[in-house]
């Protein structure tokens, strides 16, 4: 498969008031059209400054980023973000939310009429149509998610990049979320970079997962490919040997090679203790 965005060796120095901190050193990755590539690894290593600079937000200290042959130098559309806190306009309607977007991508090439068949497609796409017309304060979480995905997907990105998406959701909520997320994928073939700190979902969505090396100059550590065949279904994959070797390949790795020893109070830890045990704190 053909390479389409290709992040090459980059190292990112942040300044800081106590000198210069290098966060990430050498991450070198190439991702191929239509892959679905995890970012997994502890707190703090790094995950978020790889996906801001491919979203252009940071520049790279050293290497860079080239998407479809173009240096990445600033944010543009074709590299649209989805974060864990659903980042929609809260005056206007989930309507008006995915219209803006459609507008700045498509506004020239698109009649009016065009624009309104493509705004509700994508909401159509997320399964929520039915309220395209209610404010972010008028709907859950789940939905702000839905719609800020459904904006994402609508201006039609050459990489998707999803920064914890579904962090922020209960468990029944995020099932549903990463169902739909497949779904869509299974119709769009998007590329996507998502990051995650949840096991379990890494292995479920993606087709490679990128494990990285704790902080200073987190690097990648290992990638693991996710060969198991399309439609995936959660309940069938629980009872599945391949599924559970490839679950606890990351588990080994993120808690046996890339232990994190950290001195945690005892109001965190007892906080710590009601979290999933395959969610990477
Ligand atoms: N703008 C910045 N200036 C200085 N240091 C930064 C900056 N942004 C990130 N860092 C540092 O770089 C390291 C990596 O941060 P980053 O947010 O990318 O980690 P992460 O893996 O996404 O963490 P988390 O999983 O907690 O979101 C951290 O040590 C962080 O403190």
């Amino acid at each position: 498969m053909s390479v389409i965005l290709d992040i090459s060796k980059i190292d990112m120095v942040f300044p800081t008031p106590k000198g210069p901190f290098t966060a990430l050193k050498e991450v070198d990755l190439q991702i191929s059209k239509g892959e679905f590539v995890s970012l997994i690894g502890h707190s703090g290593c790094g995950k978020s400054t790889v996906l801001n600079v491919v979203a252009g937000l940071y520049q790279a200290s050293t290497g860079g980023v080239i998407l479809n042959g173009r240096e990445v130098s600033e944010p543009g559309p074709e590299r649209a973000v989805v974060f864990q806190n659903h980042s929609l306009l809260p005056w206007l309607t989930a309507y008006q939310n995915v219209e803006l977007a459609v507008k700045q991508v498509f506004g020239r090439s698109k009649s009016k009429a065009e624009v309104r068949d493509w705004v509700e497609h994508n909401l159509k796409l997320v399964h929520m149509d039915h309220a395209m017309n209610k404010r972010p304060d008028e709907i859950s979480g789940g939905m702000k998610q839905r719609v800020g995905i459904a904006r994402a997907l609508a201006m039609q990105p050459e990489v998707l990049l999803m920064d914890e998406p579904f962090g922020a959701l209960d468990a029944l909520t995020r099932a549903h979320m990463q169902d739909s997320l497949m779904e869509i994928q299974a119709e769009l073939n998007n590329t996507v970079i998502m990051i995650t700190h949840d096991v379990d979902e890494a292995v479920l969505l993606s087709d490679r997962i990128v494990m990285m090396t704790n902080g200073p100059a987190a690097t990648i550590g290992e990638i693991l490919d996710v060969n198991l065949e399309r439609p995936r279904e959660r309940l069938a994959l629980a009872e599945d040997p391949e599924y559970n070797h490839l679950r606890s390949e990351v588990l080994k790795f993120l808690y046996e090679k890339q232990r994190k020893v950290e001195p945690i109070s005892a109001s965190k830890s007892a906080k710590e203790s009601t979290k999933k045990t395959t969610e990477v704190a």
